[in-house]
């Protein structure tokens, strides 16, 4: 492991991740690479997550393309350094801010978006010159392995690089110094992530679970409003970090919401929701069982029938459910969340102009578009001065004095006395004088 991210290091130090065109080719490299080999890419996902292709494509490629589009049209505006406004002692010389590469960043990916959740944020890192090792959750099995054999054909080697593992593997990479580690998954794992980062001051992106709440009012458009929240929560058999989790609404409106929810999911998926393509299931027996044990005692609405074989559950819906075994309460009082969607749920996640990450223990940090790549970019200000007007520096040389700090006070705080301001008045004669002498004499 130490060996293999010492050679990344190195690829990194030779510098050619960093030119705008070499970062522009690795990016237009990645994009072939997903339209060339799209179905080996598909059949893996299908195979994971027992998704039909169609949903591949529409839940984690298009949005893998869309983003390479979107850096490939503003990657030369955002690597361009940004002049910055001056003070009155820097007012001759050169200030800008110079986005940077970080170095070498490690990027753990989650098993339930395993093409999407892995490569979005890479996309981000190249773009902002970094080297990178991928590691993909071994959960995804069928995945990683794709991963591992396609991206080393298409983009540098070196640079970029794919290691698979469980968490023996994970626990010896997070050993290694990084400087930056993005990781997608558990709140446990992420305080792992975060202790293992700190050790060598390496900053850290979470992006972790949470619960999304939703809020029915009363004069919603109650058929939309299910609709909505119906294809949000059983996207990927509800596998979706920001999928709706409990609904809140009046005690009334209850049994119509439940109505709704059931005749959509019939117009979704038809009578027989285990024939449906559109219809997925979880990812393991580990993670079957425990959502089985969030159905124990519970009120179930519709829904409930599970096959441990196929690791099926039907979409099913809770009521009356007791506040107290939940997370209800905690959700009224925090009204903190990561991202919000109005009137529909998940799609804030397809925005790419806006951040995605999560707060509190939902995570720190963002990504997509323009944050992914200030994620993986150091803001390095850059302050050119001037070898020439070296008199007008002497005011913060020593020896320090009273005149020295009023003056520094007139200059940079705007704060003068009426000795200073005649003293000034004084000093601006005197040039306007010493112009009109020159011009005179020329
Ligand atoms: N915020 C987001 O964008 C987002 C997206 C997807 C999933 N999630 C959250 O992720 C969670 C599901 O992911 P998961 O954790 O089951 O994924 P996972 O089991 O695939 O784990 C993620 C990564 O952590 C590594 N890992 C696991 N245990 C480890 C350990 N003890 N030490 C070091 N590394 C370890 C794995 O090897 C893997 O690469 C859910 O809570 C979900 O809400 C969040
Ligand atoms: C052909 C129709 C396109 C529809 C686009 C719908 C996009 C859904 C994207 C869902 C991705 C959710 C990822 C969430 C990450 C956390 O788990």
């Amino acid at each position: 492991m130490e060996l293999e991210v010492r050679r990344v290091r190195q690829a990194f130090l030779s510098g050619r991740s960093r030119p705008l065109r070499f970062r522009l080719q690795q990016l237009e490299a990645l994009r072939r690479m997903v339209q060339e080999r799209e179905k080996d890419i598909l059949t893996a996902i299908a195979a994971d997550l027992c998704k039909s292709e169609f949903n591949v494509y529409s839940q984690e490629v298009i949005t893998v393309l869309g983003e390479i589009d979107f850096m490939l049209e503003n990657l030369p505006e955002w690597v361009t350094a940004k002049p910055v406004k001056k003070n009155v002692l820097t007012m001759l010389d050169e200030a800008y801010i110079q986005p940077q590469p970080l170095g070498v960043v490690l990027i753990i990916g989650a098993w339930n978006y395993p093409f999407v959740l892995t490569i979005q944020p890479l996309i981000g890192a190249i773009a902002a010159g970094n080297a990178v090792i991928i590691k993909p959750s071994e959960l995804s099995e069928n995945t990683a392995k794709i991963l591992a054999k396609l991206l080393p054909q298409y983009l540098d080697q070196d640079l970029y690089i794919v290691i698979n593992g469980g968490v023996e593997e994970t626990t010896e990479l997070l050993k290694q110094r990084f400087d930056h580690i993005f990781y997608t998954g558990n709140t446990a794992v992420g305080k792992i992530v975060m202790e293992a980062a700190a050790k060598h001051l390496t900053p850290v992106t979470l992006e972790l679970g949470g619960k999304s709440p939703c809020y029915i009012d009363k004069d919603c458009d109650l058929d939309i409003v299910c609709r909505r929240i119906t294809w949000g929560k059983y996207m990927n058999c509800g596998q979706t970090c920001i999928a709706p989790d409990y609904i809140l609404c009046e005690a009334s409106l209850q049994n119509q919401i439940v109505w709704k929810i059931k005749e959509t999911v019939k117009e979704f998926y038809g009578e027989n929701i285990k024939e449906s393509p559109d219809y997925e299931r979880i990812i393991n027996l580990r993670h079957f069982k425990r959502i089985l044990s969030l159905l124990e005692g519970q009120k179930i609405a519709f829904g409930g029938e599970t096959d441990e074989a196929t690791r099926y559950i039907a979409p099913t819906v809770l009521t009356d459910v007791d506040p107290k075994t939940k997370l209800i309460k905690r959700m009224i009082d925090e009204t903190s969340s990561g991202g919000v969607t109005g009137n529909d749920v998940i799609m804030h996640f397809t925005l790419n102009s806006f951040p995605f990450g999560g707060v509190g223990s939902s995570g720190m940090g963002a990504y997509h578009g323009k944050h992914s790549f200030d994620t993986f970019s150091h803001q390095r200000p850059c302050l050119l001065k001037s070898l020439k007007r070296e008199g007008a520096n002497k005011l913060r040389y020593p020896p320090n004095s009273q005149s020295k700090v009023d003056w520094g006070k007139f200059f940079l705080l705007k704060r003068f006395n009426k000795e200073k301001l005649g003293l000034l008045l004084l000093t601006f004669l005197g040039i306007v004088a010493a112009v009109l002498v020159k011009a005179e004499y020329y």
